[in-house]
């Protein structure tokens, strides 16, 4: 598994605006969709290419477009769907599945409450969109499921994790799985009720409200 943390100051202001208490829904969406369209830019950093002819005003060249079959943007709900537009702008062509997940507040475990995805992800790439990863349980669980689809390449776009959530993940992720973890900041720990500190709270209640 490599996990790269994103360093460029411009990350860095946007994640503290988003980490401030004070910052409303509207403000919140708003970042987290830059954020994510900055993230995506390194998360898609290895996606497959492939040369293709193309004839200028002045002359015909060799270019470069995405190849097929073409990646599978995963965004898990709800807090996930608030990355997708972000997403989905530098990504336009790519196709869109959708995971409904929620942790359990006590016992802290996931369960996945909707799927929505292609039966057959083999060859594909997966960029799965989720802004938070605290004990990692949510996306392990989700990762799993893409691989027992076919997936092999994963990428986790997210926007903060904590250090237990990511030893998690790479312990629970099957070995044939090829995962990257793309991230705006890596936090310290996570607390007694595994909210990640310093953290920005719940990201879902912040971008939709408490529900
Ligand atoms: O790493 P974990 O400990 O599994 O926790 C992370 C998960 O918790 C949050 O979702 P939540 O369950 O709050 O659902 P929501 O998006 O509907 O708010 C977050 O968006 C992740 O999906
Ligand atoms: O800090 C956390 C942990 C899990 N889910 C969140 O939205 N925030
Ligand atoms: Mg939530």
């Amino acid at each position: 598994m490599r996990v790269h943390v994103a360093d460029h100051p411009l990350i860095s202001h946007k994640l503290t605006t988003l980490r401030d208490v004070t910052t409303d829904s509207p403000t919140f969406r708003r970042l987290v969709e830059e954020l994510v369209t900055l993230l995506a830019y390194e998360a898609t950093r290895d996606v497959a290419v492939e040369t293709v002819e193309v004839t200028t005003p002045v002359t015909s060249t060799t270019g470069t477009r995405l190849a097929s079959p073409k990646p599978i943007v995963v965004p898990i709900l709800r807090a996930g769907l608030g990355m997708l537009d972000g997403m989905s702008r530098l990504l336009p062509t790519a196709e869109v599945g959708f995971l409904g997940m929620l942790r359990d507040e006590e016992t802290l475990q996931p369960r996945t409450y909707a799927n929505r995805l292609p039966d057959d992800l083999s060859g594909r790439q997966c960029f799965v969109l989720d802004p938070m990863l605290a004990t990692g349980g949510t996306l392990a669980m989700a990762v799993d499921y893409l691989h027992g689809k076919g997936a092999r390449t994963v990428t986790a776009i997210c926007l903060l994790a904590a250090p237990e959530g990511l030893e998690a993940l790479e312990r629970a992720v099957a070995p044939d799985v090829d995962l990257s973890v793309v991230l705006a900041g890596l936090d310290e720990r996570l607390d007694e009720r595994g909210y990640i500190v310093p953290g920005l709270g719940d990201a879902g209640d912040r971008l939709y409200g408490i529900v």
